[in-house]
């Protein structure tokens, strides 16, 4: 598990601190559309301290009290010419023509775009592309689609600080980075209008980096699944009749787990060594990874909780080994026989040292997998140091011997 980003995009540049040239309540946005983003991104752009003035179509079809009292209300033309630069378009997409009407008075002004693609893979070109076409004297920025009105409402302590902002225009980049960092967002460069494309589809795609790090568990479990169930019930029972199929539901998946764990966790180390190795190879570090290493690359934080999961999965089995009804069963037979063979002591020492020391191992490596799991979350990731970060990271690499 390490500090790699889940997207691609994410490892765009931070968009960098320009002086402020629109000091906090000298600038007005105009927002274009009063539905739920509009009046979100309203709110929290007021307390924020920016004047915002809302256009609508129609004034009066807005319930009162809707946005806050600082929000202005205006027509669609009249806010677009109140705002400095920034007009944000909190419309459909498919309603952007009908701002032509407005279209001179857009001129010069940097339109956000904060639209999302209906669905994966549709047209050729973005929503924001097309808005570009539609208004060519304007800037168009795309951003904020990742962000959903509740966020923008709630704040942003619920771990989705970053926006993802895209253009052609390096200056409204940074007028709308400057916007976001206002509202405690951290804008992130994501790249020319072209990039809006990958971004607009962004929150139509389910968990993207956790698909193959979780079929790829989900393979590992079924492979030490049915090699433990071929060696340990299906072989004995047709060599010598044993019957041990009640291990089906809690044994077997307690057997196979720490294996899981323990390959994902190698999988997660292994296309490290993989890059460093190509690179020796190649004699350079200036040459792109093939496609497959670096999509392994990206993630191996996925890999290395799902590892985490099934550990934490055997602990907790491991804890229920001794309600079993078999394992009752096996405890009083055992006394039974004891019992009956007039044995007195039977303490096996070294059987009860290897049994302490096993447990006691697990522990421990369920502990340090805990901690290694902890600092590769971005949270808790930031307050630590560079230095400090590596050396969680390769300690418990080095101590991982648990089974
Ligand atoms: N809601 C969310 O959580 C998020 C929304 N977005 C994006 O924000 C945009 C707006 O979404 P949302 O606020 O939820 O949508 P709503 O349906 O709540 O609001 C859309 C607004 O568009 C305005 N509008 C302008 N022209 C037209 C027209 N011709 N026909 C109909 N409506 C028109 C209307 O305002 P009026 O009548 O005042 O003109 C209407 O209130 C969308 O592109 C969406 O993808 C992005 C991220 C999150
Ligand atoms: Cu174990």
């Amino acid at each position: 598990m390490s500090d790699e980003m889940s997207s691609p995009l994410l490892l765009g540049a931070e968009v960098p601190d320009d002086p402020p040239a629109m000091a906090r309540g000298q600038q007005t946005v105009a927002i274009l559309g009063s539905g739920d983003f509009s009046r979100s991104l309203a709110v929290r752009l007021v307390a924020c301290g920016v004047s915002v003035v809302v256009g609508s179509r129609c004034v009066k079809r807005i319930a009162p009290g809707l946005f806050p009292d600082a929000v202005e209300l205006s027509s669609q033309e009249g806010a677009v010419v109140k705002a400095q630069r920034l007009v944000v378009l909190a419309l459909f997409p498919e309603h952007y023509p009908s701002l032509l009407g407005i279209r001179a008075a857009l001129a010069g002004k940097v339109l956000v775009d904060v639209s999302n693609a209906m669905e994966l893979g549709s047209g050729v070109s973005s929503n924001a592309e097309q808005l570009a076409e539609l208004f060519p004297e304007s800037v168009v920025v795309k951003g904020f689609n990742v962000i959903s009105a509740w966020t923008l409402q709630t704040g942003t302590q619920d771990g989705s600080r970053q926006v993802l902002l895209c253009s052609d225009s390096v200056e409204g980049k940074s007028e709308v980075a400057q916007l976001a960092r206002l509202m405690g967002f951290h804008p992130v460069d994501s790249g020319d209008l072209r990039q809006s494309r990958v971004l607009e589809t962004m929150p139509l795609r389910l968990f993207p980096s956790w698909r193959g790090p979780l079929l790829a568990t989900f393979l590992l479990f079924l492979f030490f699944y049915a090699y433990g169930f071929l060696r340990d019930l299906l072989l004995p029972y047709l060599a010598h009749g044993r019957d041990g199929f009640h291990r089906l539901a809690l044994a077997l998946p307690n057997e196979s787990l720490p294996n899981v764990a323990l390959v994902a966790l190698a999988l997660v180390y292994l296309p490290g060594l993989l890059a460093a190795w190509l690179q020796l190879w190649r004699g350079t570090k200036y040459q792109r990874f093939p496609r497959w290493l670096d999509g392994w690359l990206l993630r191996r934080k996925q890999l290395g909780l799902l590892g985490f999961l099934c550990a934490a999965l055997h602990a907790v089995y491991s804890l229920c080994l001794p309600l079993r009804t078999a394992t009752r069963h096996r405890l009083i037979n055992a006394a039974y026989s004891q019992v009956k063979a007039g044995v007195e002591e039977p303490w096996d020492e070294s059987g009860v040292w290897r049994s302490d020391l096993y447990l006691s191992c697990g522990v421990l490596a369920l502990g340090i997998l805990s901690l290694l799991a902890i600092t590769s979350l971005p949270t808790v990731g930031n307050v630590l140091t560079w230095r400090e970060f590596t050396f969680v990271q390769a300690n418990s690499r080095n101590t991982q011997t648990h089974t």
